[in-house]
């Protein structure tokens, strides 16, 4: 498998260019144009048919109307191909929202005659992506201390306090590194503890993703120093996620519901998704990355009835950057609920140096005081102690003082999704020199 920007995928920029270019015939969306407008011949036939059965008594009008009618689908489906000049409408709009590829080319691959419909998800795409965003920066906080941590803030020495709460971080910044470019980004697929596939990302650092609950288990600098966490007592074997690096939680966060604790996406066996709708050229170019897909199994329909598709793309950036971007969509059916984690262990020296900026004054349910709200008043958040470390079983009894966990998450108010909506959630992990180090 290659990357794009090495030669290997073909660049997502050629899809967004001008709004009147004419579209490749070949590209798969002219199937259905075609279908349309040979149906469209049938019925002009058969209304020709009636036409010269009934003529002159009175009902040929009808037959006139459905005759010309139908010619005129048919000569603009075949158009359709040649200029797809319904396409071009949502173009123009989406081109002034921020994210124009993801969403226009998400469209891709769908008959034409669907395109209509498929602007309401548009807008429900934007939505949600608003809604994720507005969180950033809301003081009232609905999910668990949601908040994107400001760049150049830095997680390292401080004050101390006790608990386990959660917090998501969209952005989290920490340590130092030396950026180094390398061109020879490329991703391989190797085996996992249990024989399950991994697919490794060196680009020039390395991250790796394994197929067993699409959990990414080791991001690593340009030191070859490992970033996430792995308990020294993890246990490897599936049903269960392994203690360490990135497990996903979904449909459900916690035990907040009735499902196996953090949903069964993170125990589940993912794909390989080898044409996956785009993303922005942004998500692609420079970067090794893999695409994974998770579609529920008839064992998971039996204890969540719903379907989706949940894609997963891992990438890794020449500057170490790991990025995360989860698609869940709901496929048809009914509208489902869903709370959502990236449960992100990372690795850190000494805990009693940790400190956490930007979450202040931000709302909090404290998981040690039966989940009571709390609203964060010091300016970091700092660690003392910890109560739960010698009841886990896959967890060795100091470990803490070596990990932490800053999860970008959807815990106390569920994301919806109607039929044909989708929801993304952009996790991006990145390494910033600290002000604290360069202090010392
Ligand atoms: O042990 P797990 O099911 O992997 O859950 C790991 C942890 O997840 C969340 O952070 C919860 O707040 C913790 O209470 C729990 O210990």
């Amino acid at each position: 498998m290659e990357v794009a920007g090495d030669g290997g995928e073909k660049p997502e920029m050629e899809e967004v260019a001008g709004d009147g270019e004419e579209r490749d015939a070949g590209d798969g969306e002219e199937e259905g144009n075609w279908l349309i407008a040979v149906l469209s011949i049938l019925i002009a036939v058969l209304s020709l048919d009636l036409l010269c059965l009934h003529a002159g008594d009175g009902g040929e009008e009808g037959n006139w109307l459905m005759a010309v009618l139908s010619i005129l689908i048919a000569v603009l489906s075949l158009d359709l191909d040649r200029r797809a000049p319904m396409i071009v409408p949502i173009r123009r709009l989406n081109r002034k929202i921020k994210e124009p590829m993801s969403v226009t080319r998400a469209f891709r691959g769908m008959p034409s005659s669907l395109l209509l419909s498929s602007k309401l998800t548009l807008f429900s795409i934007i939505t949600v992506f608003h809604s994720f965003e507005f969180l950033e920066d809301s003081p009232k906080v609905e999910a668990v201390l949601t908040h994107l941590l400001p760049p150049h803030r830095h997680i390292t020495g401080g004050r101390h306090i006790t608990g386990d709460r959660h917090v998501t971080g969209m952005f989290l910044k920490m340590g130092h590194y030396a950026a180094i470019w390398d061109h020879k980004a490329a991703i391989e697929v190797t085996k996992d503890w249990n024989g399950i596939d991994q697919v490794v990302l060196r680009n020039p650092r390395g991250a790796s993703v394994s197929l067993h609950g699409g959990q990414v288990t080791s991001w690593r600098n340009d030191r070859g120093e490992e970033l996430l966490f792995t308990s020294s007592k993890a246990i490897f074997k599936p049903p269960k996620a392994m203690r360490g690096g990135i497990p996903i939680c979904f449909p459900q966060f916690g035990n907040c519901g009735s499902l196996e604790q953090h949903g069964f996406a993170r125990n589940k066996i993912w794909s390989i998704d080898e044409n996956p709708p785009p993303l922005h050229p942004n998500d692609s170019l420079g970067k090794s990355f893999v695409d994974l897909l998770l579609k529920p199994s008839d064992e998971d329909l039996k204890c969540w009835p719903r379907c989706f598709e949940f894609r997963l793309r891992v990438s890794l950036a020449a500057d170490g950057k790991l990025t995360l971007i989860s698609r869940i969509r709901n496929i048809n059916g009914k509208p489902f609920h869903f709370s959502f984690a990236y449960h992100t262990y990372l690795s850190v020296s000494d805990i009693s140096e940790v400190r956490i900026e930007g979450l202040e004054t931000l709302d909090y349910l404290d998981n040690l005081c039966q989940r009571k709200r709390f609203t964060e008043q010091g300016d970091a958040i700092t660690f003392e102690s910890e109560k739960k470390a010698k009841a886990m079983l896959d967890f060795g009894d100091d470990e803490y003082k070596q990990m932490l966990c800053v999860d970008g998450a959807i815990i106390e108010k569920p994301i919806t999704l109607k039929p044909g909506e989708e929801w993304t959630g952009r996790l991006e992990l990145g390494v910033v020199p600290s002000s604290f180090c360069d202090e010392g």
